[in-house]
């Protein structure tokens, strides 16, 4: 099977250049200024005027399969990603059964395999059923295929026990990915504590109950040598901490939603839980810190969280909606749109952020257009104006707070291992 991609538009040493692009069994064969195929090719695709991107790499998305398939499943999950340019994706284990024992990993993969309409590494929890303090067999969820440790959703509370993983992670090469939440802080709250948690009447969690879960972390990460990777950071404080981990040699690595680039509590209110998520949005200073945070380098990557819920579930109250909310097929466009359109990011850094460096930090073979390559590619239009509506939506959540949003960044054909994994319908 060979594809002839004419006259994207590539980054190249960080600005826009006309190429062709040849695919040959799935791989990336030519990437170059004009190819005519010696020999006939099966299909052309047009992608003049086309923004031609590595496909996108997601290290946070959740698929709610098995356990919870009325929220998403597998195939609608990655078909979002597809949706929204991403080519690779790593799966949390917050799932019921949760991959905590080899054997359930090697199901987990099965159905991936079976299911998946991209890339999708999965995540191992650290500890069984992500609860307590009795660690999985790492070594054995390794081999099984694990693509690294997380008890996404909670964090993990008791220092022996990250300890006791770190130590393990760390001989087995492996990456600990945290959600960081010390659940002795928190309150029952729903939303960050502060200025606008009072005026509501609505219950806080002091953003400190992420900072000093990290701070533990790091001084873990410190002793033992792991590579501790945080989830979600959504503080201006953690951010410090993080930044003072790095310039002291501790192996951290993090993400950022977009979300919590994009939003502040600022504009919460009681009846809309479309704003409800953990980590909570916090202050407008915590948002400028996150900002502050990647374009200095302390934050690495940007992930979505991907979290679907069902829409009776979120059509509730702040207080009693789950928290989570979407953003797989709304990511790049929000992103492109609010940062790359108004001069604060360069579209090579908005790549980077969301495919070249999670693809790196995690040795995944994605993130570039070379040759020899997976060919792995998303086909963006930067120009025509589009509106974020629902109904467009694979993933079967509908809780985003992009909706109705005029953006740019439309996503028209996303392919994977050289085949069409979205193609958009217009
Ligand atoms: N982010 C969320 O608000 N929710 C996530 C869990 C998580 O990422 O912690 C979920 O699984 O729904
Ligand atoms: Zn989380
Ligand atoms: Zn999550």
């Amino acid at each position: 099977m060979k594809r002839l991609i004419k006259n994207g538009q590539c980054l190249v040493d960080g600005h826009l250049q006309v190429r062709d692009l040849l695919i040959v069994d799935g791989k990336i064969a030519k990437i170059s200024q004009h190819i005519t195929a010696a020999t006939p090719v099966d299909q052309i695709v047009d992608a003049q005027g086309l923004f031609m991107s590595p496909g996108l790499v997601d290290l946070h998305v959740h698929l709610r399969e098995p356990g919870q398939t009325d929220k998403e499943t597998v195939k609608t999950g990655s078909l979002a990603a597809a949706h929204g340019g991403y080519t690779t994706i790593a799966a949390m284990p917050n799932v019921i059964p949760a991959p905590d024992t080899p054997e359930r990993m090697r199901d987990m993969l099965v159905l991936n395999q079976r299911d998946g309409a991209v890339h999708l590494v999965q995540y191992a929890t650290i500890t069984t059923a992500r609860g307590g303090d009795e660690l999985v067999d790492m070594p054995g969820l390794k081999d099984a295929g694990a693509f690294a440790f997380s008890n996404d959703g909670n964090g993990v509370q008791t220092a022996g026990t990250m300890y006791q993983a770190m130590i393990q992670a760390a001989r087995l090469n492996m990456a600990v990915v945290a959600h960081a939440e010390d659940d002795s802080l928190t309150y029952g709250g729903v939303m960050h504590e502060g200025s606008v948690s009072k005026r509501l009447g609505l219950p806080g969690i002091p953003s400190v109950s992420e900072t000093a879960q990290v701070a533990r972390d790091v001084a873990l990460a410190a002793a033992t040598g792991a590579h501790y990777h945080v989830c979600h950071v959504s503080s201006a404080a953690t951010v410090q901490v993080i930044r003072a981990a790095k310039a002291a040699g501790v192996n951290v690595t993090c993400e950022v939603s977009p979300h919590h680039l994009l939003l502040s509590d600022e504009k919460i209110t009681r009846d809309n839980a479309m704003l409800k998520m953990n980590p909570p949005l916090g202050s407008e200073q915590d948002r400028q810190a996150l900002i502050a945070g990647l374009l200095d380098g302390t934050i690495d990557v940007i992930a979505t969280d991907h979290a679907p819920h069902t829409d009776a579930e979120k059509a509730q109250s702040m207080l009693k909606a789950p928290f989570g909310i979407t953003g797989s097929e709304t990511a790049f466009a929000m992103l492109y749109t609010k940062f790359v359109k108004s001069g604060l990011f360069s579209l090579a850094q908005l790549i980077n952020w969301m495919s070249v460096s999670p693809a790196e930090l995690f040795g995944l073979n994605a993130g570039k257009l070379t040759e020899g390559q997976s060919a792995d590619i998303a086909l963006f239009d930067l120009t025509t104006p589009f509106t974020i509506h629902s109904d467009d939506f694979l993933s079967k959540g509908h809780n985003s707070p992009f909706i109705g949003e005029q953006v740019l960044g439309k996503t028209v054909r996303t392919i994977v291992s050289g085949t069409d994994a979205y193609l958009s319908k217009d």
